[in-house]
């Protein structure tokens, strides 16, 4: 398809090139594109329509919610719950699953979603975004449960995100690539910008929360370390350094220019194996970042190879440049 092409457009060119396709999947990617159009505009109207600012509530990781936290995950279970295609939700806001209620026959899909991604950037008017991905509902006709969203990341059908940021864009993967999209505010639409996004295999960026150094394992010290000494240190260059602290803008950034992004496995709190969540954050910038030719991993495993074992899961990512991710993988290996 080419640039200028609508998303609209876009969506039933790719439900043409699937035989036997009943528009099921057509309509809901609609209905989520829908979704972050809405959440678009409240984000970018912030203070004037009293959204900003936290709440009182704790989400089931124990962090407290930001008032868009929950409007956003109400804006999304509305766009979606209502044409029959999903049998259930799960996201970042909700502890357990979210039924769709009084459904028969059941839906075909399950989606996870991140609401709002980078929420506590969003009083300083900084980039925030939307993630989600679209599983198939496992089993003939049974009631889903959280453990039919515990599949692997190689099983999505689709991923995306939007980025609401100085324009509002939204990215996507059915398995064919990854292309990108502007909102054209003025007739509402998504708009084909970015056809084709490939992330170049070699970087000079990369993007780490550095206060959390002394509690990194050895071979992400020593890659930062190198990075660190550019021209006069082993890997005879200088690198460049980036923390947005919203793993959309991050990731964005990657399909855009390159780079190298890491939360690795620490020992700031034991009892978590990363701070990202496998679901709804880890597993759909995989699938978007390998099919943009990038890599994606623990450290030690593939990332969209990993069972998941529970709904709000953590794991380390060290995800973008192919070249830099082997590199850190080999470090891993090495140690
Ligand atoms: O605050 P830190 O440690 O820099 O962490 C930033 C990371 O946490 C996240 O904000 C988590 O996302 P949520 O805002 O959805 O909880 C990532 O987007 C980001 O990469
Ligand atoms: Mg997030
Ligand atoms: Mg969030």
């Amino acid at each position: 398809m080419h640039i200028g092409t609508t998303i609209t457009q876009f969506i039933i060119e790719e439900q043409r090139q699937i035989k036997g396709a009943t528009g099921d999947f057509t309509s809901l990617l609609n209905d989520i594109v829908t979704a972050c159009k809405v959440i678009s505009n409240a984000v970018n109207k912030g203070a004037l329509i009293g959204v900003m600012g936290s709440l009182d509530s704790e989400n089931v990781q124990g962090e407290t919610q930001k008032k868009l936290d929950v409007i956003t995950n109400e804006i999304f279970i509305q766009s979606n719950e209502w044409a029959g295609h999903l049998a259930a939700m799960a996201s970042e806001e909700m502890d357990d699953v979210y039924q769709i209620p009084g459904q028969y026959p059941r839906g075909k899909y399950l989606l996870v979603f991140d609401p709002l991604d980078g929420s506590s950037n969003v009083d300083v008017n900084i980039s925030v975004g939307t993630i989600f991905s679209i599983l198939r509902c496992p089993g003939e006709g049974d009631a889903p449960t959280a453990e039919s969203f515990l599949q692997p990341g190689t099983k999505q059908v689709a991923a995306g995100y939007a980025l609401y940021g100085s324009s509002t864009m939204l990215v996507l993967t059915t398995g064919h690539g990854v292309n990108g999209f502007t909102l054209d505010r003025d007739i509402g639409e998504f708009i084909l910008t970015h056809p084709h996004m490939t992330i170049p295999a070699d970087t000079k960026e990369f993007a780490i929360n550095a206060s959390n150094q002394r509690f990194w394992e050895a071979p992400v010290k020593r890659y930062v370390q190198e990075c660190l000494e550019g021209k006069t240190g082993p890997r005879a260059r200088d690198f460049n350094m980036r923390w947005v602290a919203s793993m959309v803008a991050e990731v964005h950034r990657i399909l855009v220019r390159g780079g190298i992004f890491m939360y690795p496995k620490d020992t700031k709190d034991p009892a978590k194996a990363g701070k990202l969540r496998l679901l709804y954050e880890a597993n759909p910038m995989s699938f978007i970042v390998e099919q943009a030719g990038g890599a994606s991993s623990t450290g030690r495993e593939r990332i969209l190879e990993l069972q998941p074992e529970g709904l709000h899961q953590r794991v380390p990512v060290i995800l973008g440049s192919k070249n830099e991710v082997e590199k850190v993988v080999a470090y891993h290996k090495e140690a």
